[in-house]
């Protein structure tokens, strides 16, 4: 028994001296605890904040962070091009295995880290996501609006607070089940989690989020999962799902699954592949939106000098417009200050928390001027790099939509540091559909109601499970003045 405790603790101490001072990334900064066990990573995580920790470290260690053993993050734009820009080279670490099934082989395009299964699941489905596709959503997008717009005249009406992000929710999650599947999932008309679809998408959210931390445990928890019978919070949206795909025949021919089915056959579909396509669409497609709107509204409310001058082009642009209907994409898209107001939505609140983990290959790779060896994790957070006084100017930190509106030559220098979408093989497919959603209701909201904080004083509270939550309650009125 001795000799057993003895030899763990020469082996520990043996570790402890490599991580902390022999070892080949010895030197990079980071907490000693963080560069000996994932404890502080995961604490982080289990606080809902870890983009704050995470920006904190930068501004204590520098550009180079160690966040874990063998975990390292970076915020300058020259690293985040590297490692996204280079097709494949870096395969995305096992992180993401853990918002999947432990079975790796059917997982779906975001969780899938084998760079050619990948490369083949993607370009089967990448044309249904193209700019020119997504057009065809928008009355749909037109309708859930106007939907949305009846219940916030009925908030006007009654004068009744409410929780900005939880009717954002309910907007894009009605707009992402109809244009998937071919009906909403009615939340707007419900006005809460009626089927218990958004609760089960956040329990998984947070169950990835924090076995993302310890991947290897995934295989475990989740069999054991399997084996007890377990249910599992995404069983819901799978039930849900299957239904659709089961009475496919009634499903609308304009949706993403009857649009998949018909792609069945010429691109080789396999029913799991279509299962997941539908899946990842009404996980990553709803509440990455409504945190951006939620984001967009919070930031207007706080600046109102931005929400007159973005008013005053919305209104101008509307002036032969009828009240009750909402800019089409081509017009929402030539309005210069919309777009800045988004894109600096985008920029400040990045939606997602945690750096985009990738693995070194054989051979390692040269960071920053650091060299990391094979089987390194690294990983750029949009948040760091957001909120780097170096790539957006000492105003880094504060909504400014005029920082978009500069001369083209700063305009693309900002545009390389902006991560919100991910960048190179792995970048979010629903981009185009997102700036479309978003483009067009903002605008029509904007132009028909003024909202206002309830409490001016205090900050909206933000909660992170890789997706940034907020919470926030304003009130709204009719506008009387709109064109
Ligand atoms: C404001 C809205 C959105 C934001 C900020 C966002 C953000 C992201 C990010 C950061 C990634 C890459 C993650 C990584 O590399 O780890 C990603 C991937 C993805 N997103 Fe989005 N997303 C948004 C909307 C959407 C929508 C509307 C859809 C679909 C309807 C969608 C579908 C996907 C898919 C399928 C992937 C995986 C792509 C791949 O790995 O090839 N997203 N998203």
């Amino acid at each position: 028994m001795f000799y057993i405790l003895l030899a763990a603790v020469i082996l520990l101490v043996q570790y402890i001296g490599w991580q902390l001072f022999f070892g080949p990334l010895a030197d990079i900064k980071g907490p000693w605890l963080a560069k000996l066990t994932r404890i502080p990573e995961l604490l982080a995580v289990n606080r809902g904040n870890f983009e704050q920790w995470n920006i904190e470290l930068h501004r204590k260690y520098g550009p180079v962070v160690c966040y874990a053993p063998g975990k390292f993050s970076i915020n300058t734009v020259t690293a985040a091009r590297e490692l996204y820009g280079s097709r494949y080279k870096f395969p995305k670490s096992t992180f993401y295995y853990a918002f999947g099934n432990p079975d790796n082989v059917q997982s779906d395009l975001f969780t899938e880290i084998n760079p050619k299964r990948h490369a083949i699941k993607r370009r089967k489905i990448a044309s249904l996501f193209s700019t020119h596709e997504v057009h065809q959503y928008e009355p749909v997008m037109d309708r859930e609006t106007l939907k949305l717009c009846s219940r916030l005249e009925e908030f006007s009406q009654t004068g009744k607070h409410f929780n900005m992000p939880d009717w954002m929710q309910f907007y894009a999650f009605d707009v992402i089940g109809e244009l998937t599947l071919g009906e909403s999932f009615n939340y707007l008309g419900y006005g809460y989690d009626h089927n218990r679809i958004l609760e089960a998408i956040r329990l998984t959210f947070r169950y990835g989020a924090h076995v993302g931390v310890f991947p290897e445990l995934h295989p475990i928890v989740g069999g054991l999962t399997q084996a007890l019978r377990l249910k599992i919070p995404f069983d819901i949206v799978a039930k849900h799902i299957l239904h659709y795909m089961n009475n496919k025949r009634k499903c609308d021919e304009s949706s993403f699954l009857a649009k998949l089915f018909n792609l069945k056959e010429k691109r080789n579909l396999s029913h799991m592949e279509i299962f997941n396509t539908v899946g990842s669409n009404i996980a990553a497609g709803s509440d990455t939106i409504s945190i951006a709107l939620s984001t967009a509204f919070y930031m207007l409310m706080k600046n109102p000098v931005s929400m007159a001058r973005l008013r005053k082009e919305i209104d101008a642009a509307a002036a032969d417009q009828p009240r009750d209907e909402p800019f089409s994409f081509a017009q929402a898209r030539k309005l210069p200050y919309l777009q800045a107001c988004i894109k600096e939505a985008l920029r400040i609140h990045p939606v997602t928390a945690s750096p985009f983990v990738r693995v070194v290959p054989s051979g390692g790779a040269i960071f920053d001027g650091v060299y990391f060896p094979a089987g390194s994790i690294i990983g750029v957070n949009p948040w760091t790099v957001h909120y780097n006084n170096d790539v957006y100017g000492p105003d880094a930190a504060s909504f400014q939509p005029e920082r978009w509106l500069q001369d083209p030559s700063i305009m693309t220098e900002l545009e390389k540091g902006m991560l919100t979408f991910g960048l190179g093989s792995h970048s979010c497919l629903g981009k185009p559909l997102a700036m479309m959603q978003m483009s067009k209701v903002l605008s029509h909201l904007v132009r028909s109601f003024d909202f206002e904080l309830v409490d001016k004083e205090q900050p909206w509270s933000t909660s992170s499970m890789w997706l940034v939550k907020q919470e926030y309650h304003c009130s709204v009125k009719i506008r009387e003045t709109q064109s």
